[in-house]
């Protein structure tokens, strides 16, 4: 599918997509900055954030690149400061970065608990915190995104993410209501199970189970991801804030998210 928007969609915008060197925050990146926004990208490994600035860069890109650990308050203040620095104030932030492992509750430890709750919940709230009252709440102007996961229905196999998503879904209405005042709107997009180099990770026979477990019967992509930020960031979306927005094949709605044992061992 080509591009719909229009191509000055984002001009004179600054985005920073956390998590933006891979996969769907790569999409994200790729397709504001093809409509016009100055892009800011951060992650822990500077190789993949130099990769992905080169692609972004022959795509007539401006980008900023960081190393940065989301989880750590004062590496997130220095690259904040960093992308004002190199590109303005940011106008769009959408909060990508993220992850887990599976595990079933009673396995995991409590470092591993603590691990993908920091990452996924922490990090997320230090990025959002920061970029506000750095960049948006000043210029009363914002748009928030928070990629989350189908957690509709809990997560069973994956406790700590499903708990750490549910926390910024929650998040997402509660800054929706405190930061309406300043016209940032807060917003969250609940992937299903996207083709992406995060998913690679997964064993293929597991990623087939998913398919098989998807209404529409295929996994997505992370370019139709973006085009649903795409739409959430722009001004078509300005009274659009508090809501999550599911993008899953139906997913949400029927069948499992992870193959668990049924919970009766006697059926
Ligand atoms: C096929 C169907 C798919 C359906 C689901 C699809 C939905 C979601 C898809 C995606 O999210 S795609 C993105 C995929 N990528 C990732 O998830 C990778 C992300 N991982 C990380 O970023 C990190 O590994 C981490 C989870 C944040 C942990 O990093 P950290 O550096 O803090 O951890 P450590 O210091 O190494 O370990 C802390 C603690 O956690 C335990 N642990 C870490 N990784 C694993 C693992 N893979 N398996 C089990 N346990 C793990 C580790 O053992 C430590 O605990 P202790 O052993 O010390 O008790
Ligand atoms: N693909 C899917 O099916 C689904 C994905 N999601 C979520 O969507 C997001 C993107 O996933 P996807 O593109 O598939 O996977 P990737 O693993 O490719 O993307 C995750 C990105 O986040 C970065 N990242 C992770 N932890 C941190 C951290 N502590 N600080 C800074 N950057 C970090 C990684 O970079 P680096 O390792 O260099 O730090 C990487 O670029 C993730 O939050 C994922 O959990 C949700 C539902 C489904």
């Amino acid at each position: 599918m080509g591009n719909i928007f229009r191509a000055s969609l984002f001009d004179g915008h600054t985005a920073i997509v956390t998590g933006g060197g891979s996969g769907i925050g790569l999409a994200i990146a790729t397709q504001l900055g093809e409509l016009g926004a100055r892009v800011a990208i951060l992650g822990r490994k500077a190789e993949r954030l130099e990769t992905a600035k080169a692609t972004l860069v022959q795509r007539g890109i401006q980008v900023h690149t960081a190393v940065c650990d989301i989880r750590e308050p004062e590496q997130v203040a220095t690259f904040v400061d960093g992308v004002a620095h190199a590109l303005g104030p940011a106008t769009i932030l959408v909060n990508n970065a993220g992850g887990q492992f599976p595990t079933t509750a009673e396995q995991v430890t409590a470092r591993g608990w603590e691990a993908v709750v920091r990452n996924n919940l922490n990090g997320t709230f230090f990025m959002t915190q920061a970029v506000a009252t750095k960049h948006m709440i000043p210029a009363r102007r914002g748009r928030i995104l928070n990629i989350i996961a189908n957690v509709r229905r809990g997560f069973p196999g994956m406790v700590h993410t499903g708990a750490a998503r549910a926390g910024v879904e929650n998040l997402t209405k509660t800054l929706a209501v405190e930061w309406a005042q300043y016209n940032v709107q807060v917003n969250a997009i609940a992937p299903g199970v996207i083709k992406s180099s995060g998913t690679d990770q997964y064993p293929p026979e597991l990623l087939e189970v998913s398919r098989k477990q998807t209404p529409a019967k295929r996994l997505g992509t992370p370019e139709e991801v973006a085009h649903l930020a795409t739409y959430l960031t722009s001004d078509a979306a300005s009274f659009v804030t508090g809501e999550t927005w599911y993008i899953d094949g139906g997913a949400n709605l029927w069948g499992d998210n992870w193959p668990i044992p049924d919970p009766d061992p006697a059926m």
